[in-house]
């Protein structure tokens, strides 16, 4: 797959939403750099504190690993940049524009996409089907309903622009042999590689990718890996949480630290390796 995320040729036969920034599309106007801008984020569940004043950039064409102890905060972070939660305080800025409390498709339609486990109903569906819904799904979770029949029964034109696409992309991942396969039959690791795959087709500019490893065994893992590397050499952005801290360090360039809510660090793998609060107070010196 050689398209970059902000070209025509990727959002080719994919429908474009009103919301997102043409300039952004087209690389026209200010080159943005930071393109997500986390400041003072906060969410409360009652009397627990899950996010506490969390503030981070993420640098374009960057991958940066956001990792901390079970229960430090990560998933509802990364679920309060991404709309599955309403943060209690801060904002949320992407390629300039407040995206803060927006509605997942909408933070989706502006190209900040999270990849999701597919999900019971999306397992009785072949791989195919599955890319071939995955457009739509991303933009609201009941849609990918109404367009199942079409994928079963006449393929229209732009189905048929969706179609080559998602073959496109199949083949990127290795899993086109797959095509015909329940996904509900896929080993963890090929999930994984639909998984990534699907939120491919939804035309994103930055990938959250929240233990895209887990379940992967070590040769799939690779293979994955690769992929998440070719797609950041074609401009794409990630930040992965991820509990394999060597992993993270082996292929992040910048890593942050989450602990009881708050940032405890951030820095290059090495700084973070050697961050006395990180060995201390947080790794137990298992950096
Ligand atoms: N929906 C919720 N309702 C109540 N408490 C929650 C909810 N979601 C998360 N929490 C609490 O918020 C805190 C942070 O949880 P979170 O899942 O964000 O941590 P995490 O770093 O992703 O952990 P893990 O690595 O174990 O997945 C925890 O104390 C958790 O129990």
């Amino acid at each position: 797959m050689s398209s970059e995320p902000e070209t025509a040729d990727a959002t080719a036969g994919v429908e474009q939403s009103e919301g997102r920034s043409l300039d952004a599309l087209s690389g026209a106007g200010d080159t943005v750099e930071v393109p997500l801008k986390v400041r003072g984020l906060e969410k409360h569940f009652g009397g627990i504190t899950a996010v506490d004043g969390v503030e981070f950039d993420i640098e374009k064409g960057s991958m940066t690993g956001l990792i901390g102890p079970n229960g430090a905060g990560k998933s509802t972070t990364f679920n309060c940049i991404t709309g599955t939660h309403k943060p209690d305080g801060g904002s949320v800025e992407f390629n300039g524009q407040d995206i803060t409390g927006l509605e997942p498709f909408e933070v989706a339609d502006r190209g900040l996409v999270r990849t999701f486990q597919i999900a019971r109903e999306l397992g009785e569906m072949t791989v195919l089907e599955n890319m071939m819904v995955a457009p739509k799904h991303q933009r609201g979770e009941a849609l990918w309903r109404s367009v199942l029949p079409y994928v079963r029964n006449d393929v229209n034109r732009q189905e048929q622009e969706i179609l080559e696409r998602a073959w496109e992309t199949l083949e990127f991942f290795d899993i086109d042999h797959l095509a015909n396969e329940y996904a509900e039959n896929l080993s963890g690791g090929q999930r994984k590689l639909l998984e990534l795959a699907r939120a491919l087709l939804t035309d994103p500019q930055m990938l959250l990718l929240d233990e895209p490893f887990a379940g992967v065994n070590p040769s799939l893992e690779e293979r994955l890996l690769e992929h998440i590397h070719e797609l950041r050499d074609q401009g794409y952005t990630f930040l992965i949480v991820e509990h394999d801290m060597d992993l993270i360090m082996q292929n992040c360039e910048k890593v942050i630290v989450m602990h009881q809510g708050r940032i405890l660090t951030e820095g290059t793998p090495e700084e973070v390796r050697n961050n006395e609060d990180v060995i201390e107070a947080y790794l137990g010196g298992e950096v």
